[in-house]
């Protein structure tokens, strides 16, 4: 679904876009990643697509001027919101007040990278483009349903399947955590500034992989080592893993293996293929550990 034409009126009681952003006092910082949603439409459809999900406390990365936290207070039991920029959070803590003193809603006004992340039931943010793959794999691992505004671009490649030209790392390994959805495309006219790119509303719903891996981190190291040269095949990018992990002997690794797997490149392989062999690997390629 995508959205043009002018920005019309928000859902009853939803707190004026635009008014925000005025009564923020502050106009917009781009390098700060700081491109706030005006249009109505869109503010109105991204609670929807949290539906199915526990709105009991729901977190909410760079909140600017606040309109999607306006959003969520009228869905959810609790909401807390997470702006690294003083002067918005000292507009959120203004504006929002009402919802603050009846305990419904927190700032942490802080770096959404360091801060210490709540309990919560389910995450909905338009996240700053420049930290949010970052941001995603903070929130991920929590194994929380997320709702996610991410450039379009990036969205893809997390959502893309084995074989395209979008497959990659990050589709393996938001993959591992959930099950990925682009649900709506947004156009930078919902913007204000306008990014120059598009953007996608993605839905994450956590999951329990149907393989197991060695252990989380050699995985993820794995993965980063085998797709750093992804047009070589894996007999030569699983020997690339081994400055980045601790593997040891990658060209035990490679003996052990499928033969015609160790012939493929690695976007042609599944998530739980990647799994197998990183198993093997941990299992043959460290020698001392076992
Ligand atoms: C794309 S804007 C979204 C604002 C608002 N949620 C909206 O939809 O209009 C991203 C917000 O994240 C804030 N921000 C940028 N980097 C951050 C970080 N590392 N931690 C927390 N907030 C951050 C920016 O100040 C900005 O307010």
């Amino acid at each position: 679904m995508t959205t043009d034409g002018p920005p019309s009126e928000g859902a009853d009681g939803a707190r004026d876009p635009d008014a925000l952003v005025a009564r923020a006092g502050k106009r917009a910082d781009t390098r700060q990643d700081q491109h706030f949603l005006i249009d109505d439409r869109v503010l109105d459809r991204i609670p929807g697509y949290a539906d199915q999900m526990d709105r009991s406390h729901v977190l909410e990365v760079g909140a600017g001027p606040g309109a999607l936290t306006d959003r969520l207070l009228a869905v959810a039991d609790r909401v807390t919101a997470i702006e690294r920029d003083p002067d918005f959070a000292a507009h959120l803590r203004e504006e929002f007040a009402d919802a603050i003193d009846a305990d419904r809603l927190t700032i942490v006004e802080g770096d959404a990278l360091d801060v210490d992340l709540p309990e919560f039931s389910a995450s909905v943010s338009n996240l700053p483009y420049g930290a949010s793959s970052e941001i995603a794999f903070r929130l991920l691992p929590r194994g929380k349903p997320l709702v996610l505004m991410f450039q379009q671009e990036f969205a893809e490649r997390m959502a893309a399947d084995p074989g395209s030209d979008d497959y990659g790392r990050l589709s393996v390994t938001a993959g591992h955590y959930a099950d990925v959805e682009i649900v709506e495309t947004v156009p930078p006219t919902a913007f204000d500034p306008q990014p120059r790119v598009d953007s996608a509303i993605v839905r994450l719903r956590p999951r329990e992989p149907d393989y197991s891996v060695p252990d989380d981190d050699f995985f993820m190291d794995f993965l980063k080592g085998v797709f750093t040269q992804r047009r070589k095949t894996m007999r030569n990018a699983v020997r690339n893993t081994a400055h980045i992990t601790d593997l040891g002997d990658p060209d035990a690794v490679v003996d052990a293996a499928d033969e015609s797997l160790m012939g493929k490149r690695a976007g042609e392989l599944s998530p739980a293929t990647f799994a197998a062999l990183a198993t093997l690997a941990y299992e043959t390629g460290r020698p001392g550990e076992y």
